[in-house]
């Protein structure tokens, strides 16, 4: 079945380029059932606009024959031709942005982390039931043929039998005292830190290696954490979460800004084996390897596609959106608020509030 959907990306940055790639090397490529039209971008400059376009190859070869409009903010979520809003913007704006969408009757894609807390998830997610809108938090990494076949081995098949422990770490050195003051990365007032940046990930493969449910029907655990906050900025490059599932499961779950991160980057322990991961951005998993404790031959896997790998996403968002879905099955709404949840609790544990805790 042929489908056809039209996307309004939201902000010219780094994030919604590597999305809108991926849409255009699908296209272009012309093997998927589903066509992924930007329709639109909504940014602040039409001088940005233009060269986000041009600098992303956006052709009308590529995007179904449609060059994409350039609009201002206010005139991109009136646009009419637009089926679903992606959210590429710094975190902080998530919320009002999501709003405007879902009340022009916009389907949503929104980047993570979803909002700044979970109180201000579930009110965008209640006005999405109201609109009868799909909505999805753009949570990418779950969507990687990676990890459907890993949770196959790893529940269904038990190939590593009794799950023990998982260390994750998601660390790169991002030069934060180089940084403007103003970059999203260490501005309070635009998010800044680790935990909601990247921490959310090594949260994200928790949830995904030792829990085989999600949302609502998800596994009961416990979270202990610690981060260090900076004097000057007041956010967290350093953090770390224990995490202890009622079977007795742990998962260690560490990211910083402060340093490039080891390889593998990350390490399930189970009785008979054991899976460890390897990415340039851990936020892409793309390559992993099994060994077994009975010298058994390792089961190695790599995904050398030209794609970011937001395809896998945009993908089930646009099926999704044509059924007449809501919400998608893989990360439902209840998974997203139920990892606010926990960050809200290792940010109350550890005294880092945003602005947008006190409104
Ligand atoms: N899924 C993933 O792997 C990744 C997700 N992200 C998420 O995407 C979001 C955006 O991150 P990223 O693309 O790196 O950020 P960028 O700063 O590169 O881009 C954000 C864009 O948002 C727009 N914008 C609107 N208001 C502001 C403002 N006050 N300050 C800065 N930008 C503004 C700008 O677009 P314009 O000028 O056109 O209006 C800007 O280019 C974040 O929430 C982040 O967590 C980021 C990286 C990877
Ligand atoms: O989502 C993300 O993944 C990759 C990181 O480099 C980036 O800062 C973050 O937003």
């Amino acid at each position: 079945m042929a489908i056809n959907i039209n996307w309004g990306i939201l902000g010219a940055g780094n994030i919604s380029s590597q999305f809108v790639h991926d849409l255009c090397l699908s296209n272009e490529k012309g093997d998927n059932e589903v066509k992924h039209i930007v329709r639109s971008i909504g940014t602040s400059s039409k001088t940005k606009g233009q060269a986000f376009i041009d600098s992303n190859c956006i052709k009308s070869n590529n995007n179904e024959g449609i060059i994409p409009d350039l609009q201002t903010y206010d005139e991109f979520f009136t646009n009419d031709q637009i089926d679903v809003v992606y959210v590429g913007t710094p975190h902080p704006l998530h919320k009002h942005q999501v709003i405007q969408a879902l009340e022009n009757n916009k389907h949503v894609l929104c980047e993570k982390p979803f909002t700044i807390n979970s109180a201000d998830a579930n009110e965008i997610i209640q006005l999405a039931k109201k609109k009868n809108r799909f909505l999805m938090e753009a949570v990418w990494t779950r969507f990687f043929p990676s990890i459907t076949l890993l949770k196959k081995y790893i529940f269904e098949d038990k190939l590593l039998g009794k799950i023990n422990r998982l260390f994750v770490d998601f660390a790169y050195d991002a030069d934060i005292e180089n940084l403007p003051v103003t970059s999203r990365l260490r501005d309070i007032k635009l998010g800044g830190g680790s935990l909601l940046d990247i921490g959310i990930y090594s949260i994200t493969y928790a949830r995904i290696l030792l829990d085989d449910k999600v949302g609502i029907q998800a596994t009961e655990f416990d979270t202990k954490s610690f981060l260090t906050l900076d004097p000057i900025d007041k956010v967290d490059y350093t953090s770390s979460i224990l995490m202890k599932y009622v079977d007795g499961k742990q998962g260690i779950l560490t990211c910083s800004n402060y340093t490039d991160g080891q390889e593998p980057f990350l390490r399930l322990e189970g009785s008979k084996g054991t899976l460890e991961m390897w990415a340039t951005n851990p936020a892409r998993p793309k390559k992993f390897r099994i060994t077994f404790k009975d010298s058994s031959d390792p089961i190695e896997y790599e995904d050398n596609s030209a794609f970011n790998g937001f395809i896998h996403e945009a993908d089930a968002v646009a099926r999704n959106i044509i059924l007449g879905k809501l919400e998608n099955d893989t990360m439902p709404l209840s998974e997203t608020l139920l990892v606010m949840k926990i960050m809200d609790t290792v940010r109350a544990e550890n005294g880092l509030e945003y602005p947008e805790d006190k409104s």
